[in-house]
């Protein structure tokens, strides 16, 4: 007999993990110091994990550090097909014990992988998600630490809170409960390369609520995934619940989505795959069991749009910060900015000021606020568009511009002034460190606002700065469907778990705000049950017998 089955348990009400900040001469400096040096100077092998088993397919991906791209940290096997297979059986045949297992146990699970990250392994997550994707510290202490284990503990909080939704009313001599059942089959998480949390949390959250997953992470995101996995395990997941498959998207994807059992799908990344994922299914709609829940955030194009009114050291603040921190690789990243006639001079000056004092370079010395781009596919993309820039009439390059690839992949945080409102880089998501502005004449502020909305397909996340009410609110009307998450005199970045659920509309994505109830309530598929006490005995309806 288990402890839970005679007491109503409640899980602690969670806060955000405080966020380090490793000043200089802190112990936490030093940990994290230690941690990059040693795992820096190893290398290190990733197997697939499936049922529990390590598979090491010999078909391997190498895993560099984009700042260092000639220094390997780690290679990893690939999966096929057939290990896909194998891990889809696997998570099929974990199904059972997991969904029967006591919620308030699997709660226990991640409440324990949250404790372990917050401790033993902060600073190895934080130093993995540094050395392999080119994140600052404070960059890697808010996604790989802080905001993983957010997710880990408000995601059990709200799933307490789902399963405490009953219905209000019983007649008389019933009982009505709805039985938040884990949806039937298994779930495909497949995760992007620019946040370790939002990897961790697309395979649990479904888990969380009963579950069980297939797991594929980004190729250029494998290392941070990969402790996590293994941080799950120590925390007591069963095998099989979480089957972890890296290898090429289409080779994953490809099995997945064609099989008969897939329950859902939880996606972040680009707009382009997230549409081809959503077509094999409408292709393959007749041949899956049930209908399945498909959850996608993808991608933006954010703006910070300044009245005439705005704080100026407010605004350039959110435009560095909002463009420039981890170089512009956020989905919810400062792109576009629209700035009015009478401020731009001063907002001129005092972006390229601040822009020159930004250092570039390895993560590994802390001064350096911008690091590398991802890889070299994402390199070129950029560099593309900066060069159409550099070669354009309707444009002029006012910061930065210069990119360099001998090492690693960097690109310096650039600033484009567009003559045109709808020119490429005011439209097109770049996924990198360029911010371009859009200078509009103060009188013409409402149609600036609507064209705002009408420039780009994406309404991810987007910022108003402005001192004066009457026109903070025209924005916030003229704006509504231009952001799934809008900031009043603050950057368009920086979500956090339980304060400000994220996701967007549009082509950003299906806006099931991640870190909220909203987004657990997709992985239940509820079962009501209505128990009649002393059901009648008769079918007769009382009147019949009055005439
Ligand atoms: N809205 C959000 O919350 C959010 C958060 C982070 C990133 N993003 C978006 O993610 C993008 C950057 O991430 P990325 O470069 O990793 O994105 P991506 O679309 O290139 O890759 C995302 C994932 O999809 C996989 N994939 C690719 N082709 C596939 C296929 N045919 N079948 C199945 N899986 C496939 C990739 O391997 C990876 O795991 C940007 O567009 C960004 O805006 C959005
Ligand atoms: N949630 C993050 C963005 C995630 C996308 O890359 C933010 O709010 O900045």
């Amino acid at each position: 007999m288990h402890l839970y089955n005679n007491a109503v348990i409640r899980v602690p009400v969670p806060e955000n993990e405080p966020v380090y900040n490793y000043a200089p001469g802190s112990p936490e400096r030093a940990g994290l110091k230690q941690a990059l040096e040693e795992m820096a100077a190893q290398k290190i092998e990733i197997p697939l994990l499936i049922g529990g088993r390590e598979v090491r397919t010999g078909r391997m991906g190498k895993v560099v550090m984009p700042h260092d791209h000639g220094h390997q940290l780690a290679e990893y096997h690939q999966a096929g097909p057939e290990e896909v297979k194998q891990a889809i059986a696997a998570a099929l045949q974990a199904r059972e014990g997991w969904q029967r297992m006591r919620w308030e146990e699997r709660a226990a699970i991640f409440l324990k992988a949250a404790d372990l990250l917050a401790t033993k392994y902060r600073y190895q997550i934080n130093a993995g998600s540094m050395l392999s994707t080119s994140k600052n510290a404070f960059q890697a202490e808010i996604d790989a630490a802080c905001e993983l284990i957010d997710f880990l503990r408000f995601n059990v909080y709200y799933a307490q809170q789902i399963y405490e939704e009953q219905p209000m009313i019983n007649a008389r001599g019933l009982w009505n409960m709805v039985q938040h059942r884990p949806l039937e089959g298994f779930v495909f998480a497949v995760t992007p390369f620019n946040f370790t949390a939002i990897a961790g949390n697309l395979p649990t959250a479904p888990v969380i609520m009963g579950n069980v997953a297939v797991w594929k992470p980004a190729s250029s995101c494998v290392y941070t995934p990969w402790l996590f996995m293994k941080i799950l395990q120590e925390a007591g997941l069963p095998d099989g619940v979480i089957n972890f498959v890296p290898g090429r998207g289409a080779d994953v994807g490809d099995v997945c989505l064609a099989d008969e059992n897939l329950a859902g799908i939880h996606f972040t990344g680009s707009t382009a795959v997230f549409q081809s994922m959503w077509r094999k299914v409408g292709e393959n709609i007749a041949n899956y069991k049930s209908y399945p829940r498909i959850v996608g955030e993808t991608g933006g194009k954010d703006f910070v749009f300044a009245h005439a009114s705005a704080d100026v050291d407010g605004l350039v603040t959110a435009l560095v910060r909002g463009a420039f921190e981890y170089q512009g690789q956020k989905c919810s990243a400062a792109s576009r900015a629209y700035i009015p006639a009478s401020l731009w001079p001063e907002v001129e000056r005092r972006l390229k000021e601040e822009i020159d004092r930004i250092k570039m370079g390895d993560v590994r010395d802390f001064r350096n606020l911008v690091n590398a781009v991802i890889d070299r596919s994402a390199f070129d993309t950029i560099t593309r568009y900066i060069d159409l820039a550099k070669d354009s009439a309707d444009a002029a390059i006012i910061a930065g511009g210069g990119y360099d690839d001998s090492k690693g992949y960097f690109i310096e945080p650039t600033v484009i002034l567009a003559a045109k409102p709808d020119f490429t880089t005011m439209v097109e998501e770049i996924f990198g460190p360029v911010l371009t502005i859009y200078v509009y004449p103060d009188a013409e502020y409402e149609q600036t606002l609507e064209l705002c909305d009408r420039t780009s397909p994406y309404a991810l996340t987007g910022a108003i700065f402005s001192q004066q009410r009457t026109a903070t609110s025209l924005a916030l009307a003229k704006l509504e469907n231009a952001a799934g998450n809008f900031y009043i005199n603050d950057k368009p970045t920086g979500a956090v778990v339980g304060q400000q659920p994220f996701g967007g509309g549009r082509a950003s994505g299906t806006n099931d705000k991640a870190g909220s109830i909203l987004n657990l309530i997709r992985w239940v598929s509820p079962r009501t049950i209505k128990e009649t006490f002393v059901p009648p005995s008769r079918p007769d309806y009382p009147f019949m017998e009055a005439e």
